[in-house]
């Protein structure tokens, strides 16, 4: 539908909107013209308040947006790609619904998060709106727009697509691919988020300015067209006076900008502006004063086409025909240079600016427009969309049909939407001639429709530009808000679902937390005493056999053997290959007890790697350490904690086991020594027999004195076959003397005696190969059963009971605090990881909240911005 920025000429129902203005021709009473212009003011009034609101908000939006960026959640970019579109089979009644409801459907990813991919549904939550992001998967159909809303809700393809101001060129990857994967390759997450930052702060200084525009309440036309084109001559007769110079060659050389003199404390004058200072109307600084009269001298002679001069003139005429004095507006009219290849750029860039509400472009109809002239109009429609064309000099022509047909074919080609509203904005006049006759009927309707469209149609040409930035950016900010919101949301379930999973996790693992302590110190305390008595066992066993001249292992589970007695001359070697072979065995003993406390403690580690597999929950990495048995008691590990005990002045543990402490007793030179008491220890048999068996340390050593000299007696005992006590050995020594006072006795006794000591000799003699076993295993016994003179009271077994189930104990120790230590890590972990989530949830929440309030408020602000929208 053509849209008019000009009241019909003959209106029958006007819109709202529309009522206040009608040209002179269907309203010829002046007042009438005049009210109908303030009723536009005040309406245009209206609007610019709300879309000053509107830009407030909108900054304060934006100011939001890029707080919450730096601050809580780093907003991601996001591109919307057409998505694949389904087969639809021919004839399907469905199908241009479906075919609708595909064209709405977007991929949405980010430029910043290549992970990230979904499908989106694109649509406008109310009617009259743009555009907005609704979440939707393929399967979702909930969330597609219904069938009713169909038609009003989804928005137009090129709506669909990206953003208008806050586009950022991403196409840096090879051949200009905009895939995410090859832009994060190229840009850091952090770069991207800089570049919306970048983006938002250039339309907060952009907003700036329009905002100082709409505040602006002045209206500036610039006159501009060809060289001779009569510029300055149609100048003029708005102005009903010669003050522009006119010539037949080019003079207009500077812009002339003509203002109410009121504006200038209603003194006409020529302000001539001073380059590179901002001109202000009350600082003499910003310009130097000269007479009205000199114009010409300035505009003329003027080498520099940039130069800026302010003619305040006074307008005699009544507001309601005079443009510059119009009651409502400051209307200022800018008398541009005529176009050429040098003054061309400067005009355009000129014409862009945004204080220029409209563009007066004269052409001369004598010669239509020349090339600078298309060029410019191209550029000119471009910004403006409407431009005011007037056709000067139309008097000079003769077939003014023809010349009005191609003009308006020109026209058409240059500004399509000027060539809509030709017969408002297209002029064919004689400016020379409405100067002179003060005015012409054509000339005088293109001033009311220049007043038209200058004063009532304002709040477009003045506002239009301004409302449009905002709903293009407020567009992009919902798109921006709609994209995070989504990713936010599924940041939040995605925590969400985590912390379901882990916090009971986590929760269990705190509770077992004690219990794996406590149980951990319990396998190494019953483990640790359970070898610490097996120890003892098989140790008082051994030394028990010893002790009775046996060896300290059972004979079928070593090969060790007792040495073979080869007869009385190698005696000696014999009594010292026993006690070699005895210490030996028991050095045997001592590797038995090793060996039962490695099998026990490889159980007991074997427990715990069990309970660790329990207890550790799936995912973190199980102990890699692994057990080894044969490193228990190992020589060298064994030679540390010797050095150690040395060190400490406690160098007698080492005479533990062969195998666990490197110096076995059968290389003992101490325990080695054999002496004469291996092989006779009738002491022994006297304490034995005598004792109450109740035989000390103390009372052996006082007895060693009795040595050979005691066989005799030992006999005498051994023949009594009985065991008597020391009160009985005295008692037989008074018997024995009592009786060899008598003489038949003495005669007797002798022979007796010597019998009896031949015999008893000869059994000991006889007894050799067992009671040397005896003697050096008695001895040996008594030897390690003594209290350690340097431990003080450990003993043997005790010592080495200790030393094995410490061993035990320090690898359990090791085990249990290495799991003890992964358990505890793992708690750590999984702390962080709730605490992660946690604070990801919280995060996402806020995001969502603050996405969706940022939602509401765009919507809110859209409504107000789009009041004066096109
Ligand atoms: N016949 C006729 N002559 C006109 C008309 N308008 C301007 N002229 C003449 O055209 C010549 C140039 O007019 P100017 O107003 O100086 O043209 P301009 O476009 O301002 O010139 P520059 O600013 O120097 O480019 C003058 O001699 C005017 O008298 C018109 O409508 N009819």
């Amino acid at each position: 539908m053509t849209q008019t920025y000009f009241p019909a000429r003959t209106v029958s129902s006007p819109s709202p909107l529309q009522t206040s203005y009608e040209p002179s021709t269907s309203t010829p009473d002046g007042e009438k013209q005049q009210s109908l212009a303030e009723d536009a003011q005040g309406l245009f009034l209206l609007q610019r308040e709300s879309l000053l609101d509107a830009m407030d908000r909108t900054k304060a939006l934006l100011g939001d947006l890029r707080k919450f960026s730096k601050e809580s959640w780093v907003v991601k970019y996001p591109q919307l790609r057409e998505h694949q579109q389904e087969e639809q089979p021919e004839g399907s009644s469905t199908s241009t619904k479906t075919a609708r409801r595909m064209s709405a459907r977007r991929c949405l990813s980010f430029a910043d998060d290549p992970s990230f991919q979904t499908d989106v549904v694109v649509s406008t939550p109310r009617k009259g709106l743009s555009r907005s992001i609704t979440l939707s998967t393929i399967t979702d159909e909930t969330a597609e727009p219904s069938e009713d809303e169909d038609e009003d809700r989804l928005v137009t393809e090129s709506e669909a697509h990206d953003f208008r101001v806050f586009r950022l060129d991403l196409k840096l990857g090879p051949h200009g691919s905009t895939s995410p994967s090859s832009l994060v390759s190229q840009l850091e997450k952090a770069s991207i988020a800089n570049l919306v930052d970048d983006r938002i702060s250039a339309s907060l200084t952009h907003i700036d300015k329009l905002r100082q525009r709409v505040e602006d309440k002045s209206s500036k036309v610039l006159v501009t067209g060809d060289l001779n084109a009569g510029k300055s001559t149609f100048v003029n007769a708005l102005l009903r006076k010669e003050i522009m110079p006119v010539d037949q060659q080019p003079c207009t050389t500077a812009f002339c900008e003509v203002h109410d003199a009121a504006e200038n404390h209603g003194i006409e004058e020529l302000h001539i502006l001073k380059e590179g200072v901002p001109y202000d109307v009350y600082d003499e600084s910003t310009f130097t004063r000269a007479p009205v009269s000199s114009l010409e001298d300035f505009v003329s002679e003027n080498e520099n086409v940039q130069q800026m001069l302010k003619v305040y003139l006074a307008d005699g005429r009544p507001s309601n025909e005079s443009l510059l004095n119009n009651g409502a507006v400051d209307i200022s009219l800018i008398d541009a240079p005529g176009l050429n290849r040098d003054s061309i750029k400067t005009t355009a860039v000129f014409a862009r600016q945004e204080e220029i509400d409209v563009v007066v472009f004269v052409v001369s109809a004598e010669n239509h427009f020349t090339l600078s002239a298309k060029e410019f109009l191209t550029t000119a429609s471009n910004e403006k969309a409407y431009l005011f064309i007037v056709v000067n000099k139309y008097d000079q022509i003769r077939d003014k049909a023809k010349c009005r047909r191609l003009i308006l074919d020109q026209i058409k080609q240059l500004s399509p939407r000027t060539f809509e509203d030709a017969e408002d904005l297209v002029h064919f006049v004689d400016s020379s001639a409405a100067l002179h006759q003060d005015g012409t009927e054509s000339f005088d309707n293109l001033e009311k429709d220049l007043r038209s469209f200058v004063l009532v149609k304002r709040s477009k040409s003045k506002l239009a530009p301004a409302s449009t930035y905002l709903c293009h950016i407020l567009s992009d900010i919902d798109l921006l808000a709609g994209a995070n919101s989504i990713v936010a949301k599924m940041d939040g379930e995605r925590a969400q679902a985590e912390l379901e999973r882990t916090k009971p996790v986590l929760e269990v693992m705190k509770k077992g937390r004690e219990t794996l302590e406590d149980t951990l110190g319990s396998i190494e305390e019953a483990e640790a005493n359970r070898v610490r008595l097996r120890t003892k066992d098989i140790l008082h066993d051994a030394l028990e056999r010893i002790g009775q001249g046996k060896l300290g292992v059972d004979e079928k589970k070593v090969a060790l053997r007792m040495p073979s007695y080869d007869g009385l001359l190698s005696l000696w070697n014999y009594a010292c290959d026993v006690r070699r072979t005895l210490l030996a065995s028991m050095d045997l003993a001592v590797k038995l007890a090793e060996e039962e406390a490695r099998v026990a403690t490889t159980n007991s580690v074997k427990d715990i790697a069990q309970l660790e597999d329990k207890i550790l929950p799936e995912g973190v990495e199980r102990s890699r350490r692994v057990f080894m048995p044969e490193a228990m008691f190992s020589t060298r590990a064994s030679q540390k904690a010797g050095r150690r005990a040395s060190q400490h002045g406690h160098g007698a543990v080492v005479a533990g086991g062969s195998q666990g402490l490197g110096i076995g007793l059968a290389h003992q030179p101490d325990l080695l020594e054999t002496t004469f008491l291996d092989i006779f220890d009738a002491r022994h048999h006297v304490i034995e027999r005598f004792s109450d068996h109740e035989s000390s340390s103390e009372e052996e050593a006082a007895l060693t004195a009795i040595s050979v000299a005691s066989v005799g007696l030992g006999a005498l005992t051994m023949v009594g076959g009985q065991t008597v006590g020391i009160r009985g050995l005295v008692e037989s020594i008074y018997h024995v003397s009592h009786v060899l006072s008598n003489d038949t006795v003495r005669k007797w006794a002798v022979p007796i005696i010597a019998v009896v000591g031949l015999g008893t000799t000869a059994y000991f003699i006889w007894d050799l190969p067992n009671s040397v076993p005896r003697n050096v295993g008695r001895r040996i016994k008594t030897s390690l059963m003594k209290e350690h003179p340097e431990l003080k009271e450990a003993s043997f077994v005790e010592l080495h009971a200790g030393r094995v189930s410490r061993e035990t104990r320090k690898v359990l120790r090791l085990a249990g605090y290495d799991l003890n230590q992964r358990f505890r890590a793992a708690v750590e972990e999984k702390s962080r990881e709730v605490k992660n989530a946690e604070e990801t949830e919280r995060k996402a929440k806020a995001a969502v909240a603050f996405f969706d309030s940022v939602h509401e408020k765009t919507g809110e602000v859209r409504e107000k911005a789009q009041l004066v929208s096109a």
